[in-house]
């Protein structure tokens, strides 16, 4: 994860000071790429400690086109709360856009059973896309989708996908999404029976809130570890059928948990 740290001494360095939607404050840059090659070993930032657990569940809620917190606090993950309303629901956020996109004649699109298709029977395609950005219900999300577009390509019986983000907190978010498109890449190639290829992440503002600071210098000062391999232990009959148990991250090592404020 050297190209993470790389990003983060980027922001440093050539970061414009910037005002932002919560008041914290920001260092930001504009327009960035991280390319990982699966095969290489599963991109999980080892310079702190990335809670996993969370990782997992939000990418499973987000496949059950769930998008009200009470799946995540079942299972002990905390990092929607903040948003949500006091009946814990967010809004026609990812999961619905991902498997319930409504049509203008009152049609619902399920992108992600889609997309698996499309791979599946028309591999050389170039229109292989998720959309998270459905205009006409930004208004009504608790928060407009940040990883808002992602697409797969198939080439050499291998399953790349190219996430691209709006916005971007560089220390506490992004781990998190390298994280959760990675599984992803590897669950749809398993299901289409293809290898995993290449994550490659794009970034518009990527940025560094003023009060993580201190933590990133932290981070920086610490030796990377060699990546961890993810081991899917089964596999389930669709995309939908994944459980929490079905992953097990191999020779995870990292450096101890550095905690930091979220910015609301
Ligand atoms: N400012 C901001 N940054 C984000 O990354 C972010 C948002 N807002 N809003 C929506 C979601 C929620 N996400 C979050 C929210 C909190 C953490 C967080 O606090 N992470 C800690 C603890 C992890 C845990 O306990 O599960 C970390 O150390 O990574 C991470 C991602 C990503 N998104
Ligand atoms: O998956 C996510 C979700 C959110 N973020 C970050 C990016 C920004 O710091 C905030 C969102 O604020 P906006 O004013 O709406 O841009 O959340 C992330 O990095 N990853």
């Amino acid at each position: 994860m050297r190209n993470y740290l790389e990003l983060l001494e980027d922001i440093l360095e050539n970061g414009v000071k910037k005002e932002d939607r919560t008041g914290t404050g920001t260092l930001s840059v504009f327009g960035r790429q991280l390319r990982f090659d699966l095969a290489k070993g599963f991109p999980l930032v080892t310079t702190k400690r990335v809670h996993l657990k969370s990782v997992i569940h939000e990418l499973l809620w987000f496949l059950r086109g769930d998008t009200n917190i009470s799946y995540l606090k079942e299972n002990g993950v905390t990092i929607w709360d903040e948003w949500a309303d006091e009946q814990g629901n967010l809004g026609p956020v990812y999961g619905s856009q991902w498997r319930s996109w409504e049509t203008t004649d009152g049609q619902h699109i399920d992108q992600i059973a889609n997309v698996i298709e499309s791979i599946k029977n028309n591999p050389d395609s170039r229109r292989h896309i998720v959309s998270a950005w459905n205009v006409a219900q930004i208004e009504s999300m608790k928060l407009p989708p940040c990883h808002f577009v992602f697409q797969f390509y198939v080439a050499g019986g291998k399953l790349s996908c190219m996430l691209t983000m709006r916005s971007v907190d560089t220390f506490l978010g992004l781990p998190f999404n390298i994280a959760s498109y990675a599984l992803l890449t590897h669950m749809v190639a398993q299901q289409c029976n293809l290898e995993p290829g290449e994550f490659i992440w794009s970034g518009g503002d990527v940025h560094i809130y003023s009060n993580h600071m201190q933590q990133v210098h932290t981070q920086l000062e610490r030796e990377p570890y060699p990546l961890p391999q993810l081991k899917i232990m089964r596999k389930p009959d669709s995309i939908f059928d994944y459980t929490y148990e079905d992953f097990v991250f191999e020779n995870y090592e990292y450096h101890p948990r550095i905690k930091a404020p979220v910015a609301i």
